[in-house]
């Protein structure tokens, strides 16, 4: 049977400090994303995008009191939008790539993919977006989204940030290379695993991606791909709000998604979502990281050299 790959826009840039980062899902479509999808052999439907309210209208009162995370009643309600739709996806027996926007949305993404399964995650990112509003050192939401979906902190009685079916034990970090101090804190008292960019150093890339997916596949249904283009070293994804440098290769980066397309096809615990984020086309050359982005999700959906 052909798989359909419904294609969710989410133009957010709510969870960030920086303008621009809500066109990536316009962007990430002209570099080609359908038809990049539909030679992997797939099915695209394209749902179009989210209602997201213009930042020129947001309300200047919605600033978070201190200590609070910024906009966070805006990135509520972009959430549940979106883990609406992708929860009537996954029902529909299709697969959900969602396009942000910043990071913030894979709140939605998982609260959606995880509503009635078990499921793990593998966070590709060179930061582990696991601050809460308590611990954050900038207020921007896009740095804590896993935390969120976690339940963690101040989002222990946000239960609209809430994945139901994920627990830390299946998530995985893959290529962390910057972290605030007490976020370092709280990933080593978690049961989060964290792979760093020192252990793709030691290790090799392939090894490290196939450990995370063991723990994104353990005793679940399915696993989401969170994949922020920051992940990447900022020479071969310069469109991205906080580049980092020392990150991934273009070779490893494709690698890695190889290796997620193969334990999808392996069955056990098939591929249940995706999401694309942080491309900010404002801050990009020629349109090569929202390229690259589609190149990257379409070895994840199975394309081969050969
Ligand atoms: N998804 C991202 N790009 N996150 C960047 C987070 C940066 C920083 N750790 C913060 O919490 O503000
Ligand atoms: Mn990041
Ligand atoms: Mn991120």
């Amino acid at each position: 049977m052909t798989r359909t790959v419904r294609i969710i826009g989410a133009p957010t840039d709510y969870g960030a400090n920086r303008r621009g980062v809500d066109m990536g899902p316009s962007a990430i479509r002209y570099a080609g994303l359908a038809d990049a999808v539909e030679r992997t052999g797939a099915n695209a439907a394209d749902a179009g995008d989210l209602f997201v309210a213009r930042a020129e209208e947001r309300d200047p009162d919605a600033e978070a009191p201190a200590g609070d995370a910024k906009f966070l009643r805006e990135v509520e309600e972009v959430s549940e939008r979106l883990a609406e739709e992708v929860a009537e996806t996954v029902a529909d027996g299709e697969l959900p790539l969602a396009l942000g926007g910043d990071h913030s949305i894979a709140i939605g993404t998982l609260a959606g993919t995880g509503r009635d399964a078990e499921i793990g995650a593998v966070w590709f990112d060179a930061h582990g977006d696991f601050n809460t509003p308590e611990t954050s050192p900038s207020g921007n939401v896009h740095g804590m989204p896993l935390a969120a979906a976690l339940g963690r902190g101040a989002f222990a009685d946000r239960e609209w940030a809430q994945s139901e079916g994920l627990r830390e034990e299946n998530v995985a970090i893959v290529g962390l290379r910057s972290v605030d101090g007490a976020e370092r804190e709280a990933l080593r008292e978690s049961a989060v695993t964290v792979y760093t960019m020192s252990d793709i150093d030691a290790r090799g890339l392939t090894p490290v991606v196939e450990d995370a997916l063991d723990v994104a596949t353990d005793g679940v249904e399915g696993f989401h791909v969170s994949l922020d283009l920051d992940w990447l070293d900022p020479g071969e994804a310069p469109g991205v709000g906080t580049p980092i440098r020392g990150g991934v290769s273009y070779r490893e980066a494709h690698a890695a998604m190889e290796r997620v397309a193969a334990r999808d096809a392996a069955g056990d615990a098939v591929l249940r979502s995706m999401e694309l984020v942080e491309v900010n086309p404002i801050l990009d050359e020629h349109n090569e990281t929202a390229e690259l982005a589609t190149e990257l999700a379409a070895s994840a959906l199975g394309k081969r050299i050969l």
